[in-house]
């Protein structure tokens, strides 16, 4: 398919599957934040947990939480990254930016429902240039972890001014379509679609998946 296109894996709970994650090249690990997902990192690991796994790719996702918890957690975590996956406006964002560890990057989340092309771009446009990337993903009102996907043609209406990730349901059974968007992800953010419950990660299917990335 495409051997730049790099994977993310969402949701990590567990800390013998991170580390065979991190042998297996996995580009991106994906831990939540968020207290009402089932897959939220501080019901099973903690923040040392974390920052001492050995990884530079660590990536924080939450959903509107304030800013001072975020920079905290960055920091006690060891993050990387951090995805805002809720409704956070460019004032959030720019403060966000002024009081993180510079060298950390943010991920902004658009999620895709049933707004025009329109809309979207507008949405997209008032981001601000200070964020690293974008990552697509299924609009919900638990906000991720849905497991749907959105029509990926959308992608072909409109400019997408940083390099972005593409989430939302992604499996075995629709990663062919991917061929059929434009402007390439960057990299394919995983989850729901491999594992056996939420948090508990089917490896085998992720590293079948990763080998069919790289060598198709
Ligand atoms: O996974 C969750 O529980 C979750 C909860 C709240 C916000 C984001 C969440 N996960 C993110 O959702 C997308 C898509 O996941 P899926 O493939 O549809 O299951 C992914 O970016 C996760 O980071």
């Amino acid at each position: 398919m495409n051997s730049s296109l790099k994977i993310k894996v969402c949701g990590l709970t567990k800390l013998n599957q991170i580390e065979e994650l991190i042998t297996s090249k996995i580009d991106f690990l994906g831990f939540i934040f968020y207290q009402k997902s089932p897959r939220y990192v501080l019901n099973s690991l903690s923040l040392e947990d974390i920052r001492s796994l050995k990884s530079n790719s660590k990536v924080g996702v939450f959903v509107n939480e304030t800013v001072k918890k975020i920079v905290e957690i960055s920091e006690k975590a060891d993050l990387n990254f951090i995805q805002l996956h809720g409704d956070e406006n460019e004032d959030y964002i720019n403060d966000l930016r002024e009081k993180l560890n510079n060298k950390i990057g943010i991920i902004k989340v658009i999620r895709i429902g049933n707004q025009s092309k329109e809309e979207l771009q507008k949405t997209i446009n008032q981001i601000p240039k200070t964020i690293n990337y974008l990552l697509f993903d299924t609009d919900s009102r638990a906000f991720g972890g849905t497991g749907k996907t959105f029509n990926w043609q959308i992608l072909n209406e409109i400019e997408i001014p940083k390099p972005y990730f593409l989430s939302g349901g992604i499996s075995d059974e629709n990663i062919h379509q991917l061929t059929t968007i434009n402007h390439q992800p960057i990299a394919l953010d995983i989850n729901s679609k491999f594992e056996i419950e939420p948090g508990n990660k089917d490896l085998k299917k992720i590293k079948k998946f990763k080998n069919n990335i790289e060598f198709n």
